[in-house]
């Protein structure tokens, strides 16, 4: 193990510490800065007793992350909330469906052949009796089939009561038996297994569960997630005052974790001041507007709203100024920072802790880019762990650029696939969006550089496709071109065949 320089040294920004740690070798709580004042502002003042800071490498903070966590035990949830869940346990039939023979057709129920006396609706019908029936009614008992209401009509018999006879426009010998009659039991019988465990449930699974005769599915777990949005200079709507800027969590940040498999309840916005960091950390109430009394009651995890959460996810003051109390507020509650920096950029100030009462908090940096870099490296694997999910997968893709080594650190670059190959995007400043919207995924790229063509790791978007295998088709024998068509227009040029 190397020791760091102390992080309080005056390193210009984005130069973290590139020494790593072995991955069992969290940093500790203590770390947190205790001296830092609580005044809040972005005018608190840098500095801090000098600290050892030990940084993880990308790789280990990012198993570390994936191998914190255990998953979250399967539980029941009402249906409405089963959608995408993954589905627990075989789902039986409770009842036969359709659990009584019904009606297909508005007409008649009739016994034997017509003409038919009427009989109540409902009672047992003697042969030659129908009695009126519309479509999903119960059949009555006696009943053999149903005449649509297009091929009976009334008449009176000799005495003038009503009487049911076929229509002109009936088929010969209409209804045959059981004709219009859905059978009890036609689609399942009680105790089938209508829904098999393992399922990524859809709509209609929701719906076949309710005729099923559920109301609850047992899904497997799933982390709530809790948002703390900080920075007094952060503004929600409009154009940002020289030294406001406008807040890019808000609007993305909740969608990617449910992305990548968390199920998000409630944001909170909070200033730069300590009591606030350490209110919005120490607060493990169900969402604001549920009574705590009512979370008991209620199915286990019913819904994300009644429930506290399992990870609390924070954005900005990573930092070790005066006005970052991230670490000083997980010191306080008794946390324990599993990971404390990463030697990446962007991002490196990330952190990952958790708390004695078994809640991770995920510190992303305020940096826009930096924070989703972090929220990558950390959040990703900690939520798919959490969630029964395997690690993401990270692949490999050829590069198509020359990048420069860039000693003790890795780089997290995103890049778009162009011909096959990943070409790392233009604006991708720690706190620029331009090139991770327009991107395809992120290059994993090592300390010591890549070469044009090489292969890099690197790992999709939660919101983008797979990445293809371009390795594996990198390493293909090239296929037999077909000869062109005269006037024909050329595709895209592969130019991995000329880098092999
Ligand atoms: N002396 C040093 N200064 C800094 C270092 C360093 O190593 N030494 N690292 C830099 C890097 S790299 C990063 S990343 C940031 C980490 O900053 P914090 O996590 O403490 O976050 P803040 O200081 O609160 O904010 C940083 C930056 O991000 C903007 N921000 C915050 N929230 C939002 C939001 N919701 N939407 C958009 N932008 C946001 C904030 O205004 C700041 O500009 O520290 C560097 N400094
Ligand atoms: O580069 Mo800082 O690590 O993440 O903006």
């Amino acid at each position: 193990m190397t020791p760091a320089p102390p992080h309080g040294s005056p390193a210009a920004a984005g130069e973290e510490p590139a020494t790593n740690t072995p991955a069992d070798g969290p940093a500790d709580a203590a770390s947190g800065n205790p001296e830092h004042g609580s005044a809040g502002g972005r005018a608190g003042s840098p500095g801090g007793a000098p600290q050892r800071h030990l940084a993880h490498t990308w790789q280990e903070a990012w198993q570390l992350a994936f191998d914190c966590a255990a998953p979250i035990p399967a539980a029941p949830v009402a249906l409405r909330e089963a959608l995408g869940r993954t589905l627990a346990a075989d789902v039986e039939a409770l009842v036969d469906l359709p659990h009584y023979a019904s009606s297909a057709m508005d007409g008649w129920a009739v016994n034997g052949s017509g003409p038919w006396i009427l009989a109540e609706p409902g009672q047992r019908l003697a042969p030659h009796q129908a009695s009126p029936i519309v479509t999903g009614g119960l059949i009555p008992p006696g009943a053999k089939a149903v005449l649509r209401s297009e091929s009976g009509t009334i008449a009176s018999d000799e005495d003038g009561l009503p009487v049911l006879q076929l229509a002109g426009s009936a088929k010969p010998g209409e209804p045959r038996n059981g004709e219009h009659i859905r059978k009890a039991a036609e689609e399942a019988v009680a105790g089938e297994v209508l829904i098999k465990g393992g399922t990524l449930l859809n709509p209609a699974h929701l719906a076949l569960a309710a005729l099923g005769g559920h109301d609850a599915l047992p899904v497997l777990g799933k982390a709530v997630v809790r948002l703390v949005f900080t920075g007094s200079e952060v503004v929600t709507a409009g154009i940002p005052q020289p030294g406001e800027v406008r807040d890019t969590f808000g609007p993305q940040l909740a969608g990617v974790v449910e992305m990548l498999g968390g199920i998000c309840a409630g944001e909170t916005k909070i200033g730069d001041s300590y009591t606030e960091w350490l209110a919005a950390l120490e607060d493990t109430d169900p969402a604001p507007g549920i009574p705590a009394a009512a979370v008991g009651k209620l199915p286990a995890r019913s819904t994300a709203e009644q429930l506290p959460a399992d990870v609390v996810i924070t954005t900005g003051g990573t930092g070790r100024s005066g006005t970052d109390h991230l670490r000083r507020s997980v010191a306080e509650l008794g946390g324990r920072l599993l990971v404390d920096g990463i030697a990446m950029r962007p991002g490196h100030p990330a952190v990952l802790a958790e708390l004695p009462d078994g809640r991770f908090i995920i510190g992303l940096p305020g940096n826009p880019l930096a924070a989703m870099m972090a929220l990558s490296t950390l959040g990703a694997p900690l939520l798919a762990a959490l969630a029964h999910r395997p690690l993401p997968p990270v692949t490999e893709v050829p590069c198509g650029a020359m990048i420069e080594p860039d000693p003790g650190r890795t780089r997290l670059m995103p890049f778009r696939l162009l011909y096959g190959m990943a070409s790392p995007a233009q604006h991708t400043g720690p706190g620029m969006m331009r090139g991770l919207a327009a991107a395809d995924g992120v290059l994993v790229v090592p300390p010591h550089g890549v070469q044009l063509g090489e292969l890099v790791p690197a790992f999709a978007l939660p919101w983008g496709a797979a990445l293809p295998d371009l390795a594996a088709a990198k390493d293909k024998p090239a296929p037999k071109r077909a000869a062109r068509k005269p006037g024909g227009t050329s595709g895209p040029v592969d130019w991995s065949e000329l880098l092999g």
